[in-house]
C-alpha cells in the first residue's frame, strides 16, 4: 500500500469512528421504532434516503405508529415524530422551557453561523408582528391590495385574445415579496428588484448553509460555520438599501419623539418604537427585516404557488370561487374584513395546504430535559421532537378520501356542527402554522394576503396548465417546494 492509499484509509477509518461515536450519543432512543436501518453506521443509509424521500419515510413511520412515536434518521441526529390526538395534545401542553423552539432552531438553522444569535436573544421583531402588524392591518390593507394589483398586472401583461405564460413559482415569490414589504419597508423599496434579490438570496443561503454545516460532526461545525457564513454581506447590502430611510427616521425621532407629522405607519417605524436603546440602530433594524423576510417569504410564496398549481390543474373551481369573490367584493369592496368573508377561497387555500404542504414537520422542539409521556415513553434531553400534521392529514380517519383534492371540504365542515374527529382535522390544519406560544405570529397576515391574491386572480383571470397535469413538486428533506420552472397559462377575463 503506498503512502497516499494508507493515509486515505486512515482518514476513512477515523471518519467512520467519529461518525459512529456521534451516533452512539443517540442510543437512548434505541427503543423507539425507527424508519429504515437503526445501526450506528447503517442508519446513515436511511439519513441519505431521507434527503429525497422524507415524505415516504415519515408516512411509513406513521402508518406503523399512528398513536405513538417513531424516529427518522437525519445526517446529524434522529428526529422523533409524535402522532395521534393523545400525544399531540400532550406535546402541546409541555411548556417552551422544557421543549424549546429556539434551541431546535439553533440546531436546524445553525442560527449562530447563519443569522446570529442576537435576533433570538432580542426578538423584538416577533413582538412587532404579533402586536403592531395585527393592530394596524385593517388600515394597511388598501396599500397591500394596491401592491397586489400592481404586481399581478405587471406579471400577467394584457393580451387581447389568448393566453399568457407565467412562471408560477417566481410570480408567487415576487408578488409575496412586494405585498409584504409594502408593509415592512414601504414604497418604493418594496418594488426594488435589488431589495427582492437580497431577501430571496439571504433566505436560500441560510437554509443551504445550515444544511451543509449540519452534515459535519459537531466538533467541526464552528470551523465550517465561520467559513460559510453569509450574514455580514447580506446584512451590509440590506443596510445600504435601508440607510437613507432609517437614518432619517432615527434623526426625526431624536428631535420630535415618535409622533412627528407624516411618520409612516409601517414595520420600520414599529421596530424603532419597540427596540431597546442598544438595538435602535440601522444594523439591528436591517437584521430584523432580513429575519422577518426569512420567516415569511418562502413559507407564504411556496404555499401560494402550490395553490396556483392546484387551481390551474382543477380549473372547474375557478367559476365558483369567482362568483363568491364577485358577490362579496361587489358589496363590501376590497377590505381586510371582506377577505374574511370568502369561505370558499379560504377552504381552497386550506385544502391546498393539506395536500401540498411546504414543510412536513412545521413543529419541531428540542427537549431541554428528559420528557416522559403518559404511556411511559421517555424522550431524552437533547432530542428533537416533531409533529407532522400533513402526514396525519392523509389518514382517512381524519379526512375522508384523503388523497383526493376536494377544495370545498373545509367549507362543508363549517356548514354544520363539527364532529370530534372533524375538530381534530381542523386542528391539524392550524398546526401548519405551529403551536402554542411559539406559533406563527404572521398567520393572519399570511392568510389574508394569500386570500386577497387568490381573490384578485380568480376575479380577473382564467388559468390552466398546458397539459392539464400538475407539475411534480421538488422535495428536499422535509421541505416541499412547488415546481420552480413550470408555467401556468393566464387569460384576462
Ligand atoms: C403560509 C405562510 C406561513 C406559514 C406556513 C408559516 C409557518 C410558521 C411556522 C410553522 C412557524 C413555527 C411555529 C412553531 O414552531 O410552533 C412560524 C414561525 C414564525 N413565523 Fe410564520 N409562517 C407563515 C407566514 C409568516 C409571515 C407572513 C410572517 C411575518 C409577517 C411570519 C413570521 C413568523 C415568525 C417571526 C416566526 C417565529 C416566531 C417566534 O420566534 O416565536 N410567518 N411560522
Amino acid at each position: 500500500m503506498d503512502g497516499i492509499t494508507l493515509s486515505a484509509c486512515a482518514l476513512a477509518v477515523a471518519l467512520a469512528v467519529v461518525v459512529g461515536i456521534d451516533r452512539t450519543r443517540w442510543s437512548k432512543l434505541d427503543y423507539i421504532p425507527s424508519v429504515g436501518p437503526s445501526g450506528h453506521l447503517t442508519s446513515y443509509y436511511g439519513a441519505v434516503r431521507f434527503i429525497l424521500h422524507a415524505k415516504h419515510m415519515i408516512r411509513k413511520g406513521y402508518e406503523q405508529n399512528k398513536e405513538g412515536f417513531f424516529k427518522v434518521p437525519m445526517i446529524d441526529r434522529w428526529m422523533v415524530v409524535v402522532s395521534g390526538p393523545r400525544f399531540v395534545d400532550e406535546l402541546c401542553k409541555i411548556p417552551d422551557e422544557k421543549l424549546s423552539f429556539d434551541h431546535a432552531m439553533q440546531d436546524i438553522l445553525q442560527v449562530k453561523y447563519t443569522f446570529g444569535l442576537e435576533a433570538q436573544e432580542h426578538p423584538y421583531h416577533v413582538q412587532v408582528v404579533r402586536e403592531h402588524l395585527k393592530r394596524n392591518f385593517e388600515e394597511l390593507f388598501p396599500r397591500i391590495f394596491e401592491e397586489i394589483r400592481l404586481v399581478f398586472d405587471e406579471l400577467v401583461p394584457f393580451q387581447e385574445h389568448g393566453w399568457v405564460r407565467v412562471g408560477a413559482y417566481s410570480a408567487a415569490m415576487k408578488a409575496t415579496c412586494r405585498a409584504s414589504n409594502r408593509v415592512f419597508v414601504g414604497f418604493p423599496i418594496c418594488q426594488s428588484p435589488e431589495f427582492e434579490k437580497i431577501q430571496l438570496k439571504f433566505a436560500l443561503q441560510v437554509a443551504t448553509r445550515a444544511t451543509v454545516i449540519n452534515i459535519f460532526p459537531k466538533l467541526l461545525r464552528p470551523v465550517i460555520g465561520r467559513l460559510l457564513t453569509n450574514t455580514p454581506s447580506s446584512l451590509r447590502h440590506c443596510m445600504e438599501m435601508l440607510r437613507p430611510i432609517v437614518d432619517e427616521r432615527l434623526k426625526k425621532e431624536k428631535f420630535f419623539g415618535n409622533n412627528w407629522p407624516g411618520r409612516p405607519n409601517d414595520m420600520l417605524s414599529w421596530l424603532i418604537d419597540v427596540s431597546s436603546p442598544e438595538d435602535r440602530n440601522l444594523r439591528s433594524i436591517a437584521l430584523r427585516i432580513l429575519v422577518l423576510n426569512f420567516a415569511s417569504l418562502h413559507t407564504s410564496a411556496q404555499s401560494f404557488a402550490h395553490a396556483l398549481f392546484n387551481l390551474a390543474a382543477h380549473p372547474q373551481y375557478i367559476e365558483p370561487l369567482r362568483e363568491e369573490v364577485k358577490g362579496v367584493v361587489g358589496q363590501y369592496g376590497w377590505t381586510q374584513d371582506s377577505m374574511s368573508q370568502l369561505p370558499k377561497v379560504d377552504s381552497f387555500l386550506k385544502e391546498s395546504q393539506r395536500v401540498s404542504c411546504t414543510c412536513l414537520t412545521p413543529v419541531v422542539r428540542k427537549a431541554m430535559e428528559d420528557i416522559i409521556f403518559s404511556d411511559g415513553t421517555r424522550i431524552p434531553a437533547g432530542t428533537h421532537l416533531a409533529m407532522s400534521p400533513t402526514t396525519m392529514s392523509l389518514d382517512d380517519q381524519y379526512y375522508p378520501n384523503p388523497d383526493e383534492f376536494e377544495p370545498f371540504r373545509f367549507y362543508a365542515m363549517h356548514q354544520g356542527a363539527m364532529t370530534k374527529s372533524e375538530r381534530f382535522s381542523m386542528r391539524l390544519s392550524a398546526l401548519n402554522f405551529g403551536q402554542g406560544k411559539r406559533a406563527c405570529p404572521g398567520r393572519s397576515f399570511a392568510t389574508t394576503t394569500m386570500t386577497a391574491m387568490m381573490a384578485y386572480l380568480v376575479l380577473n383571470y382564467d388559468m390552466k396548465l398546458e397539459d392539464g397535469v400538475r407539475p411534480p413538486d421538488e422535495w428536499l428533506f422535509v421541505n416541499c417546494s412547488p415546481n420552480r420552472t413550470a408555467e401556468i397559462l393566464f387569460k384576462k377575463c
